[in-house]
């Protein structure tokens, strides 16, 4: 039987969880984690994003400030407003919306946000705990993916784990973390030569190419899990994923949906985080986020 990996379903429960944490707080008189997201231009997929993670900071009982600001911000004036929020001890969480204009750059905006409020995981410093084995902040992409497939006992130690993308927010942080739960990784990307004789041999065959239903059945070996991070809209704006879902099911062990797979847990890790950096912030004792 093919498991679905609903994503949606484990982000409400996950989100219902720090609702109550964060009432719990209330009653107790706590400051309440507060998260800044900031988003510059007028990018509609981007302001759709940011909208979501307002609604779920919102739901969570959160302080959720959404700061926008026009497409022609200089990043000088960029860099004083994350310093700003950097020195305001009420900010848990900062977050800039990706991708930027063409005229900031954006190893300077990463770098200049605190580590400790950085909830996208995104920070050098953050990047390179991860890369030693001694994460502090994750993606949350990747790790909503991790979290996903835990909360559906599924074994990773000693998997063969195939990602297809190299990016800086999905396929390198992802690498990271399989290799920290004893997964044997193989990334793959554009100039892979023979990508099928690749994903053929993956337990878990992880997609973030951007091409829409790019992997069909003929890509998955019998009984693999596979991850779908794919967001591409087709001609009808429907929003579908990297994979053909419907010729791959029959196929697989599990997979994650799109809509309601990936997406949603990223939206939740980033609540997680912000809860996270709330309680140590708070001074309440510092709780896990492994
Ligand atoms: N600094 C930064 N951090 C990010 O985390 C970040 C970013 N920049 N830039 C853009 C990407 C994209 N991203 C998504 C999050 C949730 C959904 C999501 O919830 N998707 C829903 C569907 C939403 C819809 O219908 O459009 C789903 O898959 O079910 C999608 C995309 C976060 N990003």
């Amino acid at each position: 039987m093919t498991v679905i990996l609903d994503g949606k379903a484990l982000a409400n429960k996950m989100q219902a969880n720090l609702a109550n944490e964060v009432a719990d707080w209330k009653s107790k008189g706590y400051r309440i984690p507060k998260l800044v997201v900031i988003l510059i231009g007028e990018d509609s997929a981007s302001k759709v994003y940011v909208k979501n993670k307002e609604k779920s900071a919102q739901k969570i009982g959160f302080h959720s400030v959404v700061r926008r600001l026009d497409e022609s911000v200089s990043e000088a004036e960029l860099l004083d407003i994350i310093a700003e929020y950097n020195q305001d001890e009420t900010v848990d969480g900062i977050l800039v919306q990706l991708p930027l204009p063409k005229h900031i750059d954006e190893e300077n905006v990463l770098l200049a946000i605190d580590p400790k409020k950085d909830v996208d995981g995104f920070h050098p410093l953050n990047v390179g705990k991860l890369f030693v084995g001694d994460p502090d902040m994750h993606p949350c992409t990747p790790f909503g993916i991790i979290t996903l497939l835990k909360e559906h006992n599924i074994e990773l130690v000693g998997k063969k784990v195939v990602i297809i993308g190299r990016s800086n927010i999905v396929g390198k942080p992802l690498m990271h973390m399989m290799l920290n739960e004893d997964a044997t990784v193989t990334i793959t990307h554009s100039k892979t030569k023979n990508l099928k004789e690749e994903t053929l041999t993956a337990d878990v065959l992880v997609a973030a190419i951007g091409q829409a239903e790019f992997i069909t059945s003929d890509y998955v070996k019998d009984g693999a899990v596979v991850i779908d991070v794919g967001m591409n809209r087709n001609s009808d704006g429907k929003l579908v994923g990297d994979v053909d879902f419907a010729d791959v099911l029959p196929k697989v062990s599990a997979i994650t949906p799109v809509p309601g797979g990936v997406g949603p847990m990223t939206i939740t890790m980033l609540m997680e985080q912000t809860m996270y950096q709330g309680r140590k912030h708070c001074g309440e004792e510092s709780h896990d986020n492994k």
